[in-house]
């Protein structure tokens, strides 16, 4: 049977800051972000299955990206807990704000890895993550592959 990619797609309201950054992203603000999750295997073939014919099914890759990302992501403001920003991030906890500290600068591309990570943890182990496509604008947007990883 042959191997196939079925990707979902998801979209969040998330804000965040760079933190030593030389533009204007050093500012707080937010993006409409656009996650597409890619993932390959091979369809089930037994007729008896009630997932026959899906790599996996859509709603279950869904109900993982939603409660890995999606839902901890969303209407949240990331901050790099290695910087003076998680003065800031303390200040708006404190007044009921939803921060997420993260280990990392928060750009697409490190976002997008700290994705790919979570995501493959939850998969099934017949179903392997291919790609990850994080949209930040209309115009920018960082990739993962597997390939490459
Ligand atoms: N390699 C990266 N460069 C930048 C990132 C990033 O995550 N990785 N992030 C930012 C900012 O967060 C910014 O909001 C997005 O940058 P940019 O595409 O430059 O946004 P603009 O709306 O100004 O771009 P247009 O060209 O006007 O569409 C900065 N760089």
């Amino acid at each position: 049977m042959s191997k196939i990619r079925i990707t979902k797609q998801f979209s969040f309201e998330t804000g965040h800051a760079l933190y030593g950054y030389d533009g204007k992203c050093k500012n707080v603000h937010g993006h409409s972000y656009k996650l597409s999750v890619t993932v390959i295997g091979t369809p089930i073939s037994d007729p008896t299955n009630v997932k026959y014919g899906m790599v996996i099914d859509f709603s279950d890759l869904k109900k993982i990206v939603k409660t890995e990302i999606v839902d901890v992501f969303d209407h949240a403001t990331v901050f790099n807990k290695n910087t003076p920003h998680v003065e800031l991030a303390k200040e708006l906890s404190d007044r009921d704000h939803n921060v997420l500290l993260v280990d990392y600068q928060p750009t697409s591309e490190m976002m997008v890895i700290d994705f790919a990570e979570k995501i493959k943890k939850h998969l099934p182990e017949t179903i392997q993550l291919s790609a990850l496509r994080l949209q930040e604008t209309d115009s920018s947007f960082a990739e993962w592959f597997a390939s490459d990883n």
